[in-house]
């Protein structure tokens, strides 16, 4: 799960050159460029109105782009050959429309004879999502999460290769949460590309191999969210178990060292000390620390969020 892989054209599931979409005056995208890879998990984060949803909407050939082009499986999406691609893309959109009267079993077999899919998939689509008990009850005593699972077991119809997931976890509890980033990881290991948009971000920050942070239409940032980490030098924090006895003796090794940063500064704490520490001073603190040996009961160090980093790349 690395983004320092240079890009293989061979290799992108998707792939947008100089994408926009301008409406009068708003550029809801502007200039997009992006490369997904087959079989990873790719997330497109932004504020509301930066732009998620009409760039899945153009990779769907929904809506076509002011600028640009877009290639899904190898196919331009502006192309002849993308109708025959289409058939192996799934999509979740941010509001799932369904009958209320049908069932939801009947709610898959009508996606299914819209996208020539066999009905005998129907079944194992309910099933994959946790639905199968459910199947034959109506919608509309479907609760909120369960109209998000059956929204997902539409999408998965007809096996797609690459899937669109708009905010595919609205709805759902932490367990469905959980369960919903498991179906993932085995359809990450059959081959699926999948490309989905959360704003929780906490809940992404494990869970994507790359993502790209859109702002007003633009791409600010794209990669792992460690390479993210590291594009905005962001402090980490540490937190240090100390016996009382020993705090002011590590606080004043600590705030001594020379460090082109300036210096570090200790706060105390009931456990001992606490303190922000550049990523570049890191392997300085820990050789400081060296000679307390075990006085030193636990050092804990952690990496800014995925949310802290997004707040400091899109303000
Ligand atoms: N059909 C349209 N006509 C005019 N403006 C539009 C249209 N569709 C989207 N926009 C504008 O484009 C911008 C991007 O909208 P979009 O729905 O893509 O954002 P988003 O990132 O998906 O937002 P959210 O997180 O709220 O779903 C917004 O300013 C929106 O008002």
């Amino acid at each position: 799960m690395s983004n320092t892989q240079p890009t293989n054209v061979e290799a992108d599931a998707i792939r947008l050159r100089g994408v926009s979409k301008h409406y009068r005056t708003v550029r809801a995208v502007d200039g997009v460029h992006l490369s997904v890879r087959r079989g990873e998990v790719f997330g497109l984060i932004g504020h509301n109105g930066a732009g998620k949803s009409t760039l899945f909407k153009m990779m769907l050939g929904l809506i076509v782009p002011t600028a640009g082009e877009i290639q899904i499986g190898g196919a331009a999406v502006s192309g002849r050959g993308f109708r025959a691609v289409r058939r192996h893309m799934g999509y979740l959109p941010e509001n799932v429309v369904l009958y209320d009267n049908l069932s939801g079993l009947e709610t898959l077999r009508f996606f299914a004879r819209l996208k020539s899919v066999p009905a005998q998939e129907c079944e194992a689509a309910l099933e994959r999502v946790g639905l199968a008990h459910a199947g034959e009850r109506p919608v509309r005593e479907y609760s909120k999460g369960m109209r998000q699972r059956l929204g997902f077991a539409q999408a998965l119809l007809g096996k797609p290769q690459v899937l669109f997931l708009d905010e595919p976890t609205t709805g759902l509890d932490p367990l469905a949460i959980r369960d919903f980033y498991a179906t993932l990881r085995g359809l990450r290991d059959e081959g699926v590309t999948m490309i989905l948009t959360s704003h929780i971000l906490a809940e992404l920050q494990d869970r994507v191999d790359r993502l790209a942070i859109l702002s007003a239409g633009r791409v600010l940032a794209m990669g792992s969210v460690q390479s993210l980490r590291e594009q905005v030098a962001m402090p980490l924090t540490v937190q240090l178990r100390v016996e009382a006895a020993d705090t002011s003796a590590v606080a004043l090794a600590l705030s001594a060292l020379s460090l082109p940063c300036g210096a570090l500064q200790p706060e105390p704490t009931p456990e001992g000390l606490q303190l922000r520490c550049p990523r570049s001073a890191k392997m300085q603190l820990l050789q400081a620390l060296a000679p307390f040996g075990a006085r030193v009961l636990d050092v804990h160090i952690t990496e800014p969020s995925l949310e802290d980093v997004f707040f400091d790349l899109a303000r």
